[in-house]
């Protein structure tokens, strides 16, 4: 793209190589009484966390410019071509307004308000995702990334898919995704779900809600789920992995601080202590005028502590910015009326000439306001009933670089997640957030400081840098992985090695030994091993692997040390030290398991190079020595014919193979039973198949994930093959030993 593009370069058909399409566009077209017009920024946090990406992504960003009846050419702002849809008056109403913030909003916030099921309004959301899915369609290049944003949008994906399916599609949802009890109400719930399973990668914000929404994908549509990995049918009898797993997204953190420590915005947070009559403590809440910020509750338990004495309008002043919001929409119009009456009264009955209780600021401020406010408040006040994440406690954490501030921040935002050192609370709990409050307003120094450090520490370390490109390193995989272990593996595993209990992970197949024709010639690389045994000699460190393998075959192939543990048949077999575990088929399973087998043993017998791998609780039909093709074709003949009589069997595929099981576990589940069984402080975990993407996916805090070779995946390391591996483990080996001291004889 040129500096000063024409709208007909920005609109070539199909240029970008990167899309991301969300209701609003980054910026709203305004016209003033006067007649004048302008950009200005969007309202929330949506566009806060993406702006940054889109800045250095060189896309396109597909939006609604937040007018109505109004059509703009795609033109360029502050490095992002942007490229508007247009709405119709009466869209806004029914699409916007209506099915998008009065029936999935309050639905998706719990039902805090009741929503409205209006068939009108469907149809308007119907039409206006498929004009949005065109847009993006158009825009996008052959294999591009289109990054869809959103619960105003969910039905785009699928419209992408069936119109493009050369494209990658991502979907971020950033409100909270209701429990099935409530999700159940809505209508169209059907509808909806298909529309996300036309993504590639469903991104959320907390694990509660992937875990939603994969109950929901169960209960209404029976499809087969392993920990984040949804298996999809297609229409040509196969399936299509779809992952849906948290994200949690978050700030430009440095941005923040770096505005914070600049001195004329350090001045203006002066200014504004001076304005409100210096008290001695500042309390702030700044939230779009929504039902969902849990103002109201703040207000009376505020009200309720001046009331009853326990603070003082000279001691604390309460600044509250409620920046305006969907006002057309009554319930906003409602509660907007509401606060300021409660405002109105509450100042009325304990202000003082000299000293305001509530200022009250019915603004949107920009970014420098919005951090002066943060520098001058002792105290920040989030206090949502529901909220996808809160951006708001993000940046409040990130512009205190001083150290000081404390959060009184609500269990119900996403950002309680990671938050924990705040002051965690339950808003419908008026006692417990009052005295929250005067704990936060009396909070020592010391103890504020060291909260403080350890928050700004945890926004710092997932920035949205780093959301976004884990989100999009999920989506796309990461292109040929080069030789060798990179820096920040290294620097992963070095840390790893300085745990308590270290447990080393291992898939086999594919990771720990090449791949090859036939399984039983597969045998792990001799410097793989030998890393094995020293890492199983020294304390508190165990082995294990994990396979798809049934236990029997892989104790024939795996050569590994005595003390090595073993799980088999993707967990449904596990040798830990007592010998390994009786798996006691019941009546049922064992019918099952004999149907099975002969069903695919016809399948195979009409292929010459298909074979057939019993398991205890299943078999695998391997198709490795055929064409992709007849492979493909054979896999969707023995999936048709199994699902077609058998219930209850779960089916995975993998690389050139296909596996039934009557017992149904994962690597996931595996994983958290050895992480359990030895107490494991942290986890290595390394695996090339879409079965470790279960376990990838169970992984946490200081654990270590590594895919070998390309392909989507949640780990957040690569190497490119087996012998790599072998190097990786050979260090940690190296550096396990030194951090313990050397081996010291665990067989
Ligand atoms: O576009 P509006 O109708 O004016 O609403 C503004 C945005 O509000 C919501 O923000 C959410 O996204 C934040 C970032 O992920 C998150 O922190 C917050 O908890 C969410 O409520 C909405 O989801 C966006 O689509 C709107 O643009
Ligand atoms: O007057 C205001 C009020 C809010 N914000 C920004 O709006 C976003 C709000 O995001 P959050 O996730 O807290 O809530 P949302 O409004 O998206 O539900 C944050 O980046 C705030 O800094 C702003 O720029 N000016």
């Amino acid at each position: 793209m040129t500096n000063t593009p024409e709208p007909d370069d920005l609109y070539v058909d199909q240029a970008y190589d990167m899309v991301v399409v969300s209701n609003r566009l980054p910026v709203d077209y305004r016209e003033a009484e006067d007649g004048s017009t302008e950009w200005r920024s969007s309202p929330g946090g949506l566009v806060t966390a993406l702006e940054p990406i889109m800045r250095a992504a060189d896309g396109a960003w597909v939006g609604w410019a937040g007018v109505a009846d109004r059509e703009f050419d795609p033109f360029e702002r502050d490095g992002i071509s942007i490229i508007p849809v247009p709405l119709s008056a009466a869209e806004i109403e029914d699409y916007y307004e209506g099915f998008s913030n009065d029936t999935l909003w309050p639905l998706y916030h719990d039902v805090i308000a009741p929503p409205s099921f209006h068939r009108e309004w469907w149809e308007a959301y119907v039409r206006v995702n498929r004009r949005f899915a065109e847009a993006a369609a158009r825009a996008a290049a052959e294999g591009a990334v289109v990054w869809v944003q959103d619960y105003q949008l969910q039905l785009v994906p699928k419209m992408l898919r069936e119109s493009r399916p050369d494209l990658v599609i991502g979907f971020f949802n950033h409100i909270p995704f209701p429990a099935y009890g409530i999700y159940s109400q809505l209508p169209w719930r059907s509808q909806v779900i298909q529309g996300l399973l036309g993504a590639d990668v469903i991104g959320f914000q907390r694990a509660a809600d992937a875990g939603n929404f994969t109950r929901a994908v169960r209960r209404l549509h029976g499809y087969t789920t392993r920990g984040s990995v949804i298996e999809v049918p297609d229409e040509d009898g196969g399936v299509r992995h779809v992952v849906a797993r948290h994200f949690p997204i978050s700030i430009d953190a440095a941005g923040f601080e770096e505005l914070a420590r600049r001195p004329e915005v350090q001045e203006r947070a002066r200014q504004i202590r001076e304005e409100l009559g210096n008290p001695r403590t500042i309390m702030l809440g700044v939230d779009r005028l929504d039902y969902t910020k849990g103002i109201r509750h703040r207000l009376k338990a505020f009200g309720e502590l001046l009331r009853d004495g326990r603070i003082s309008v000279e001691d604390a002043t309460l600044v509250q910015v409620a920046s305006p919001s969907r006002e057309r929409v009554e319930t906003y119009r409602q509660l907007r009326d509401e606060i300021e009456l409660t405002v109105g009264r509450l100042n009325g009955d304990h202000s003082t000439l000299g000293h305001q209780a509530i200022a009250y600021l019915h603004h949107g401020y920009p970014r420098e306001e919005m951090v002066a406010l943060y520098l001058a408040a002792d105290v920040m006040l989030v206090t949502a009933l529901r909220d996808g994440m809160n951006l708001v406690a993000k940046e409040y954490v990130a512009c205190r670089f001083d150290g000081d501030g404390v959060l009184v921040l609500s269990e119900f935002t996403g950002a309680s997640d990671e938050l924990r050192q705040a002051v965690l609370v339950n808003p419908h709990d008026i006692e417990g957030l009052k005295d929250a409050m005067v704990e936060a307003v009396a909070m020592p120094k010391k103890e504020r400081t060291r909260r403080m450090r350890a928050l700004r520490k945890r926004v710092r370390d997932n920035d949205v840098a780093n959301w976004s490109a884990t989100f999009l390193k999920a989506l796309t995989g990461s292109g040929a992985v080069a030789a060798g272990i990179p820096d920040t593996l290294s620097a992963a595993v070095r840390t790893l090695a300085g745990t308590e209990r270290l447990l080393v992970a291992l898939d086999f197949d594919g990771t720990l030994a090449p791949l090859v024709d036939r399984p039983e010639d597969a045998r792990a690389t001799e410097r793989a091993l030998a890393a094995i045994r020293r890492l199983a000699a020294i304390d508190d460190t165990r082995v294990a692997i994990v396979s798809g393998r049934a236990l029997d075959s892989l104790g024939q192939v795996a050569a590994a040390p005595s003390g090595t543990m073993l799980s088999g048949s993707h967990g449904v077999e596990l040798k830990l030290d007592t010998g390994p575990i009786q798996l006691d088929l019941r009546e049922a399973e064992l019918a099952n398991l004999d149907r099975l087998a002969e069903i695919v043993d016809t399948v195979a017998a009409g292929s010459e190079g298909a074979w057939i791998e019993r398991k205890p609780a299943g078999l695998a039909l391997h198709t490795r020595r055929l064409n992709a093709a007849d492979g493909l074709a054979l896999q969707q003949d023995a999936r048709r014919r199994v699902s077609a009589e058998l219930l209850g069997i779960t089916v995975r595929s993998g690389k050139s193979v296909l596996e039934f099981a009557v017992r149904s576990s994962d690597k996931g589940e595996s994983l958290n039973r050895l992480r359990q069984h030895m107490g494991a402080s942290a986890v290595l975990y390394v695996g090339d198949d879409v079965t470790d993407e279960d376990a990838f996916a169970v992984l946490e805090g200081s654990d270590v994930g590594v895919k070998v070779g390309q392909g989507k995946s949640l780990a957040s390391h690569r190497v490119r093959s087996p012998e790599e591996v072998a190097e990786l483990l050979d260090r940690l080996a190296e550096e396990r030993e030194q951090a313990r001291g050397g081996a010291s004889g665990w067989t």
